[in-house]
């Protein structure tokens, strides 16, 4: 049985006040629950847009032009860019309050969460440290954290590592990692970092000027090497290396086969040893 989908977006368009072009065109989606969906696109595409569409800050909080529905069957929780702008906690503990006591949660319970929440992002035991003195990886974590205390069903992320050097950056995909794994959420990252989300996410959207080109499972998608050039899209080297092995005859191409990790292509390069197809 086909599930529904927890948010769905028809012939959306959504133009800001005082713009000469909608930032958002044409845009159809559908997500479904326990799908992890990376968004990909050149600077001033639209992904931040098309998020806050999705999250209902596009057309709530912003002037302009909306055009399109939008349904919404789940809770929703979202992170930014920056967490810090969104810090107004002077402790961790303070910052994870705010938005429990806002949906009337009483001490107790607020306790209770803050202690699951902490532990689910690994940060046990940061409860009265300042979220400004942490490193961009725990603030991040703590935004993350904020962003699941009411226990959404889908985590919407803009950029979540564009901020934080590669360690930070680690530290934020492997929790991803861990939320979809241990607690099947439903998951949309925006990112420029390619690599994480080739091993990470099970569908990819390429937005480009405001419209989805590509929408497709990350194997195809990664696999559409000319439509990612076109539009300035880094392709994971392992990928290209695939398509270079197969055009010197090392490896033979196979339609659906698409390695995206050094350990897949090792595998693949393996295999074709075994029965004679490489001639490397
Ligand atoms: N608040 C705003 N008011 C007016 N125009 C805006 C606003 N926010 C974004 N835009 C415009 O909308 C378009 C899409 O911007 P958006 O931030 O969604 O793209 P993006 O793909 O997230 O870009 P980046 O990768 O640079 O963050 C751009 O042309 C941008 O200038």
């Amino acid at each position: 049985m086909k599930k529904e989908p927890l948010l769905q977006a028809r012939e959306v368009h959504w133009q800001y006040e005082d713009t000469a072009a909608p930032s958002l065109a044409n845009v159809n989606l559908d997500l479904y629950p326990g799908e992890v969906v990376g968004v990909v696109g050149p600077a001033g595409a639209g992904k931040t847009t098309l998020l806050l569409m999705l999250s209902g800050l596009v057309p709530a909080n912003y002037a302009g032009h909306f055009v399109g529905e939008r349904k919404t069957h789940a809770e929703l929780g979202i992170v930014f860019q920056d967490p810090e702008t969104q810090f107004i906690g002077l402790t961790v503990e303070e910052e994870l309050a705010f938005s429990l006591e806002n949906v009337g949660f009483t001490d107790a319970q607020i306790e209770q969460r803050i202690g699951e929440v902490l532990e689910l992002v690994g940060l046990q035991g940061f409860a009265e440290r300042s979220p400004f003195e942490l490193s961009g990886g725990e603030k991040q974590r703590v935004a993350i954290a904020s962003a699941l205390s009411h226990a959404p069903h889908v985590l919407l992320l803009d950029e979540p590592t564009s901020e934080l050097d590669p360690l930070g950056a680690r530290e934020v995909f492997s929790l991803l990692q861990r939320l979809k794994q241990e607690n099947e959420m439903t998951i949309m990252v925006s990112s420029h970092a390619t690599e994480e989300l080739a091993a990470f996410c099970d569908r990819m959207i390429l937005v480009a000027e405001g419209k989805i080109v590509l929408d497709l499972p990350v194997r195809d998608f990664f696999a559409r090497v000319d439509v990612l050039d076109a539009n300035g899209i880094f392709v994971p080297e392992v990928v290209r290396l695939y398509y270079m092995l197969c055009e010197t005859g090392s490896l033979r191409e196979k339609p659906g086969v698409l390695p995206l990790d050094v350990e897949e292509l090792a595998l693949l390069y393996r295999e074709a040893q075994l029965v004679g197809e490489g001639s490397l």
